[in-house]
């Protein structure tokens, strides 16, 4: 507990940070191990908004107050240890319905927020391109709609545009208005620019370069890792959520074969419904992935848990079908044994350091054999005379892995391994 002269009488701490209480709650299927850790993730993402989470407090109940969550008595209490600590803001872990955010808010006399508000509010900050933007701004107003009470504090950070009033409308059903016309007009821009992605995919489906996502619990270091293999410097940092948009660049492999490798959004446990509705356009581009490698942080104690997380999202978005790599990663934290085990427990996987390196040879080999798995072996023949059967040879060499040449006058001979997914493409723009 912080001494008196540590706060500034404003709910604010010395640095500016909103100071905030956690609350989770423990009902008769969850266990207190389970809402500790939870609380202790929440801290994470707390700090991540910029805010300091100074207490945390608990609830055992059989089941939750439908009113109030964790009973109003127990809401009292809470009342008064956030006013002995000079706190703003109290975060609930579970989800609370309108009339739950309403009811505490009443009782607690300071802002509430869930942990899907607060996720919400870490991806508005983290958001940079257009797309990344416009999906945040959509999944805050649908969680926004249904919790408006009249109360037109939500609507300030919306910014600008006064609706015109009609007859007889009430404040209340005019913001509602004005948000249900700004989501229609985000669907309209989003709708927009997917399109314009999609035709960037296809062009990259042109160029025939397998594709390679990067998936993995937010923090992994699955930035870190797209870093060191495409001796990139994307920002990789402790906090969580830094990427939000995805970002993709060309990956050379040791069999001279190139493939196109993204980096993505960090995965969560419970990632809020509407955050997975407003991002299933990114994380479709997991779906679409020749190969996936699941970064995870082997060096924290329930990295099995985020791992199921991250299995869980795949499964949501129709990914659970493409091939994977299970990828180790912060080895270079881990002790010989926990190394022994890891590789006892998950038959295929690999152990590696983003950070210094270590093992990522080893994976981009293992990356080559993952995508040559899927090829069959193909001779194939082209008139060099033809400018496009030239275009064609070339192509093979980007694509393939060419294990013969042979060339008699204009007549050339090709004996390669082809990806089985290009296989009709280049025997349409063959003379075979
Ligand atoms: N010790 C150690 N730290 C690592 C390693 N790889 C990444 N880190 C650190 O882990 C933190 C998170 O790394 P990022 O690469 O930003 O993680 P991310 O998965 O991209 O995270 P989000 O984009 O937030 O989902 C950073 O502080 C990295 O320096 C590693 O192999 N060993
Ligand atoms: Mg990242």
């Amino acid at each position: 507990m912080p001494s008196v002269t540590d706060v500034e009488g404003n709910g604010r701490g010395p640095e500016g940070r909103e100071r905030a209480a956690l609350v989770g709650l423990i009902t008769g299927d969850t266990r207190r191990t389970h809402v500790e850790d939870a609380l202790e993730e929440l801290a994470g993402l707390a700090d991540a908004a910029d805010i300091e989470p100074v207490l945390r407090f608990t609830q055992d109940r059989n089941r939750p107050d439908p009113a109030t969550l964790i009973g109003s008595g127990k809401l009292e209490m809470l009342k008064a240890a956030c006013q002995e600590s000079d706190l703003s803001l109290a975060i609930f872990d579970n989800e609370l319905t309108p009339a739950q955010l309403r009811n505490i808010e009443k009782i607690l006399e300071l802002r509430v927020i869930d942990r899907t508000q607060l996720i919400l509010d870490i991806f508005a900050r983290r958001a940079r391109t257009r797309e990344g933007k416009l999906q945040v701004e959509l999944a805050q107003l649908r969680y926004l709609l249904p919790r408006l009470v009249g109360a037109s504090a939500a609507l300030s950070r919306l910014g600008g545009g006064i609706g015109t009033r009609g007859p007889g409308e009430t404040k209340l059903e005019t913001d509602r208005r004005r948000i249900r016309l700004r989501i229609g007009t985000l669907t309209d821009d989003l709708a927009e620019v997917r399109r314009r992605r999609g035709q960037l995919r296809d062009r990259r489906r042109r160029s025939e370069m397998p594709a390679v996502a990067l998936v993995g619990y937010t923090n992994a270091g699955k930035t870190t890792l797209f870093n060191r293999l495409t001796h990139d410097t994307a920002v990789a940092s402790d906090a969580l959520f830094v990427t939000l948009d995805p970002l993709t660049r060309e990956l050379k492999l040791p069999n001279r074969q190139h493939a196109a490798l993204s980096d993505t959004v960090g995965f969560i446990d419970r990632l809020p419904h509407t955050l997975v509705a407003a991002f299933r356009a990114t994380l479709e581009e997991v779906a679409d992935a020749d190969l996936l490698l699941h970064v995870v942080d082997a060096s924290i104690d329930d990295y099995e848990r985020h791992m199921q997380a991250v299995d869980r999202v795949l499964g949501e978005v129709d990914a659970g079908d493409v091939p994977m790599l299970l990828v180790f990663n912060k080895a270079d934290r881990l002790d010989e044994g926990a190394r022994e085990h890891l590789r006892q427990a998950y038959e295929g996987s690999l152990q590696i350091s983003a950070l210094t390196g270590d093992g990522v040879a080893g994976l981009l080999t293992e990356i080559a054999r993952a995508l040559a798995l899927d090829t069959r072996r193909v001779t194939l023949s082209f008139d060099q005379a033809r400018p496009e059967d030239r275009e064609a040879i070339e192509r093979l060499y980007r694509v393939a892995r060419v294990l013969s040449h042979d060339a008699d006058g204009d007549r050339v001979s090709i004996e390669a391994e082809v990806p089985r997914r290009l296989m009709q493409r280049l025997q349409e723009g063959l003379s075979l």
